[in-house]
């Protein structure tokens, strides 16, 4: 069981997280203050230290640099300081007061890269070929990923923009991570920003910035992340739906390597490496006039293609059994293997959401299963016939018997229950299912009534991936 030492010195938001993360299979140590928070330290064992930035006496920061990963807390949701943080060495930043959800993705992503980080120094003792079977966090021994590390150790070095493509789920977002932490900038920030997450009126004030003044409730001045990633990387996820507007605006940052905040007059140089990564086909939305062909010329020095989980051979059992063992340690299960029969099922499935889906279906089987082999029921793997869309829709659900698990039978699909008889979740599913070939995130959500960071989150909960298309990925 991980353990994590919160340091907050205000009791009502210690005694809250330390509630989120024991309920979530974590052992927690509290402290109020740095010093108090080093006496725990001398005498036990931590994986991640959770502290807020400003304590009474010494800062949060001060913890920094004892072998161990530190995710910062601030409620001065300035990103300036978060950024600051980040350049001492904390491993990630969260705003008070934070999502439950984004806190516990946070954790759970700090402590899978740390223990990842521990294996390859233990290997190199013992002479595997670290690059070839481990970039960075990701797994995969099948020619088609060695070749995929291959790209990443020639290319990470180098200044230039690489645009990653693939279907979602197959690991654009650690290949970005691969890329800055093998390259020259590592110990400067990398900003990661889901283009599809941010509403269209924000985009352009998140990623350019701000002066005071410039729109109705801009009343103070705001660095942009473009800014924040000043020396290091930024990396922009779903690049296929960032705005017309803000193509042009990206545009010239990227010609003239400055930036100019919204409503001013000055500009500013700033030193970025762009990765930039899509599950669109992104040609086809040159051609649509829905993405610059300049901009897409200018991101596009090297191209890095993921393939999906299927193409992967061997590899799914690969990263199956390690996912399985992470999930068991994580949720203080005792450590389960796969009987023959889930190998088997492994195996033949399809993977429509890719890594992610065998994460997702891993864990919950862990959670489960009354027995430490798990058997190919236990997985839950929806049959052939309704593989397409209904793997999607039960991929995220811990209970077998809800509402949306059952469309694992293709009777229950919403793509062939008659439109009376879906729930308003069954709409959604169905709608964004009929119409996402033929519409961009931002006209799906408009449709919708809904924002697109709306459509990006009800998209995770229910399991909807974008998927593979003729106009996507
Ligand atoms: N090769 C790999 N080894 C280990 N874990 C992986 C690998 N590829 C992906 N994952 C895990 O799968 C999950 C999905 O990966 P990631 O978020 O990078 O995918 P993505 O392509 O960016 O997805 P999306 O397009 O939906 O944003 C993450 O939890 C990641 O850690």
């Amino acid at each position: 069981m991980s353990h994590i030492l919160i340091v907050e010195d205000e009791g009502i938001i210690r005694s809250a997280l330390r509630r989120l993360l024991e309920r979530n299979g974590f052992q927690i140590t509290e402290a109020g203050t740095v010093p108090e928070a080093r006496k725990h330290l001398d005498t036990h064992q931590f994986d991640l230290i959770i502290s807020d930035l400003r304590l009474p006496g010494e800062a949060g920061t001060e913890l920094i640099g004892e072998q161990l990963p530190v995710l910062i807390m601030t409620s001065y949701a300035s990103l300036r300081s978060a950024v600051d943080a980040m350049k001492q060495g904390a491993v990630d930043y969260i705003a008070k007061p934070f999502d439950h959800d984004e806190m516990l993705t946070a954790v759970n992503h700090i402590l899978n890269q740390h223990r990842r980080q521990q294996k390859p120094t233990e290997e190199t003792t013992s002479q595997t070929p670290a690059s070839e079977q481990h970039t960075a966090g990701m797994l995969g021994e099948s020619d088609v990923m060695q070749a995929v590390f291959q790209q990443i150790h020639k290319v990470a070095p180098y200044d230039c923009r690489v645009l990653i493509l693939g279907e979602s789920g197959t690991g654009k977002e650690l290949v970005a991570r691969a890329l800055h932490q093998l390259s020259p900038r590592h110990s400067a920030p990398l900003i990661s920003v889901n283009c599809a997450a941010i509403p269209e009126t924000l985009i352009e004030s998140e990623l350019f910035g701000h002066e005071k003044g410039a729109f109705t409730g801009a009343n103070t001045s705001r660095n942009g992340l473009i800014e924040a990633a000043d020396g290091g990387s930024l990396f922009l996820d779903e690049i296929g739906e960032l705005p017309l507007e803000a193509q042009a605006r990206l545009l010239r940052v990227l010609q003239e390597g400055e930036i100019r905040r919204l409503g001013s007059v000055e500009s500013r140089k700033v030193d970025v490496r762009l990765l930039a990564a899509t599950h669109r086909d992104i040609k086809t939305l040159v051609d649509q006039g829905k993405f610059r062909l300049d901009l897409y010329y200018r991101l596009n020095v090297v191209e890095l293609e993921l393939p999906c989980l299927s193409e992967r051979g061997d590899d799914i059992l690969l990263l199956a059994e390690h996912l399985l063992q992470q999930s068991c340690e994580r949720l203080g299960k005792p450590q389960a293997r796969f009987a023959k029969s889930a190998r088997n099922a492994l195996l033949s499935y399809s993977w429509p959401g890719n890594v992610r889906e065998l994460e997702n279906r891993v864990e919950r089987a862990v959670i489960l299963a009354d027995d430490t082999l798990l058997h190919a029921e236990d997985l839950q793997l929806p049959k052939a016939a309704s593989i397409k869309k209904a793997s999607f829709i039960s991929s995220n659900f811990a209970e077998p018997q809800t509402k949306t698990s059952q469309f694992a039978d293709a009777d229950h699909d919403p793509a062939h229950l008659p439109a009376d008889d879906l729930s308003l979740e069954d709409y959604f599913v169905r709608f964004v299912q009929e119409n996402e070939d033929q519409m961009s995130e931002t006209e799906l959500a408009k449709k919708l009534g809904i924002s697109r960071k709306c459509l990006w989150e009800r998209r995770q909960r229910l399991g909807i991936p974008k998927r593979k298309t003729a106009s996507s990925k």
